[in-house]
């Protein structure tokens, strides 16, 4: 298998729907999950480049391995839940930190999930209506209620991650680009989170590849073998 270029991971809280959002992109489908053991990892072909993306376990049990999981990583996805306002402060509190081993460049994008769940859900029209007893499962919708946290605190975080990491708002995508609400339900938005990412981490491959030094040999330079008598090579 070729070493992927560049390497994005899904942190979180348990629950929030890491696992349901990359499965969702990956298999263009919304299957049930169990809360992920460690971590596992899709690989996307974006253009010519070969992305990795990290699903990593929310539970608390498996904090530790986080920091890991972020070693060098291109870019990080920090999902909460938009009907659970603690997932959002946990980003802060219990995720970011883990980030520390990531790219010096990594960009940081911050995903409220589940709004399919919601009020505001249902007037980006991206919901069936309620289901019916004989409905299959994946088509049921849970009652909505009005949205527990708003875009407007997502944006606060990230211009917040940008002074933990002493970032000047002027070199880094706008917070309103990289501020997304999805639904791994219905879709809503997935595509755009991802291939937003793809897009934004190309140019950081572009530009690692010119940094680093070159091993092949430029065989154009290189004189030709004086042959001898024998018909061989000196
Ligand atoms: N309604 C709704 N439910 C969702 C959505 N995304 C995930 N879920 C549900 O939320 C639960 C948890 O989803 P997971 O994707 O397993 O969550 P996770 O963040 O990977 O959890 P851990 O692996 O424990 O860290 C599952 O029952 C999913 O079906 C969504 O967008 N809308
Ligand atoms: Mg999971």
């Amino acid at each position: 298998m070729r070493k992927p270029d560049s390497k994005i991971v899904l942190l979180g809280d348990m629950n929030v729907g890491k696992t349901s959002l990359l499965q969702r992109y990956m298999e263009r489908r919304f299957p049930d999950t169990v809360s992920t053991v460690g971590g596992a990892f899709y690989l996307k072909q974006w253009r010519s480049y070969n992305i990795s993306i990290w699903d990593t376990a929310g539970r608390e049990q498996f904090h530790g391995l986080g920091s890991m999981y972020c070693r060098g990583a291109a870019a990080i996805i920090l999902t909460y839940d938009v009907n659970h306002p603690q997932s959002l402060v946990e980003l802060e509190d219990r995720f970011l930190g883990l980030t520390d081993t990531a790219s010096k460049d990594c960009l940081f994008a911050i995903v409220g999930n589940k709004v399919d769940l919601t009020e505001e859900g249902a007037l980006a029209g991206q919901e069936k209506e309620k289901c019916s007893p004989d409905a299959d499962a994946g088509d049921c919708v849970s009652p909505r209620v009005p949205k527990q946290v708003q875009l407007e605190d997502a944006v606060a975080l990230y211009k917040k991650i940008l002074k933990y990491k002493m970032l000047d708002e002027q070199d880094v995508p706008a917070a309103e680009q990289m501020c997304f609400e999805t639904s791994a339900k219905t879709g809503y938005n997935v595509d755009l989170l991802f291939e937003t990412l793809f897009d934004l981490v190309v140019p950081m491959i572009l530009q690692q590849r010119a940094e680093r030094p070159s091993h092949t040999v430029d065989i154009s330079s290189q004189k030709p073998p004086k042959r001898t008598r024998s018909g061989c090579c000196a």
